[in-house]
């Protein structure tokens, strides 16, 4: 066999029979699994699935937050900063202010001040907060704190990004921009992502594969890759070729969305 110029590269994060339970005896919940996934270096992975089938405690094993009760689930790293996570209620902290918290990670890096601050400060001004960046964050709105807590997460460089429903608690109009600015950000900084959310608009629109999961124990039951070249913008919301994915996507979650109220 030759050398092939052009192999694939090892997945960023590797999961094999991956399982959760909680609990014992009739209190016993199994939560998730078994769970086969790669994530590929630079890729943007979606997951959606029903309510409680054990999306965020993927999330939570992946992170390093939770340990799986069988198999196994990896992060390939190089370097010191593996994994960054970005909650639904942002997770910044309310006593530092907006600078200091996108700085965060770098001082716990021990980066140099001044290198910090000179990330912190570009971060910022992408995200369009450059004049926040003195204010605590009980100044800011809901979407601005989600902006700090992305912009947080992205200062250190993190080998994958974990995003658990990160806009769930904004109203629609926010959410379409935050997915058309985290959308131009990842494609900037190809990020590998692992991002969970209950919007299929959402998956699509930011997803280079969505996984849908099923009931709980949640598996990955269907994948799909939004056929939209890279980069591509939130205007893809308008094609016939999106609104087909939605449908199709939502035909596969619909049998797993509390199946006993289902009728027969
Ligand atoms: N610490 C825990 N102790 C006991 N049960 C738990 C614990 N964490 C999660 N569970 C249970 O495991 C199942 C999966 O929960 P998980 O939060 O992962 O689901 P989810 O898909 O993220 O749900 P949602 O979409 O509603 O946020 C649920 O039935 C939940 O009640």
């Amino acid at each position: 066999m030759g050398d092939d110029p052009h192999p694939t590269p090892p997945p960023k994060l590797h999961a094999t029979a991956l399982t959760r339970t909680f609990g014992r005896g009739s209190g016993r919940v199994d939560a998730l699994g078994p769970v086969e996934l790669d994530v590929a270096p630079g890729e943007f992975t979606c997951i959606v699935g029903p309510s409680g089938c054990g999306k965020s405690t993927l999330l939570r094993i992946a992170a390093g937050l939770l340990r799986p009760s069988s198999g196994r689930l990896q992060i390939r790293t190089d370097s010191a900063r593996p994994a960054a996570m970005i909650f639904q209620d942002y997770g910044i902290y309310d006593w530092k202010t907006v600078l200091a918290n996108v700085r965060f990670g770098l001082d716990v890096q021990r980066v140099p001040r001044k290198e910090a601050d000179a990330r912190a400060h570009a971060l910022l001004a992408r995200i369009g907060l450059a004049d926040f960046a003195q204010a605590y964050p009980s100044a800011l709105s809901g979407g601005m704190r989600q902006r700090v807590a992305l912009a947080r997460a992205l200062a250190v460089e993190p080998e994958i990004l974990l995003m658990d429903e990160p806009f769930a608690a904004l109203d629609a109009q926010l959410r379409t921009i935050l997915q058309d600015e985290l959308l131009e950000l990842t494609q900037a900084t190809r990020t590998t992502t692992l991002f969970i959310t209950h919007s299929l608009e959402e998956a699509i629109v930011l997803g280079d594969r969505v996984l849908v999961m099923s009931s709980r124990p949640g598996r990955i039951i269907a994948e799909r890759r939004p056929p939209f070249a890279r980069p591509r913008t939130g205007g893809i919301r308008d094609s016939p070729e999106f609104t087909a994915l939605k449908g199709e996507l939502w035909e596969l979650l619909r049998g797993e969305v509390r199946p006993e109220a289902v009728p027969v």
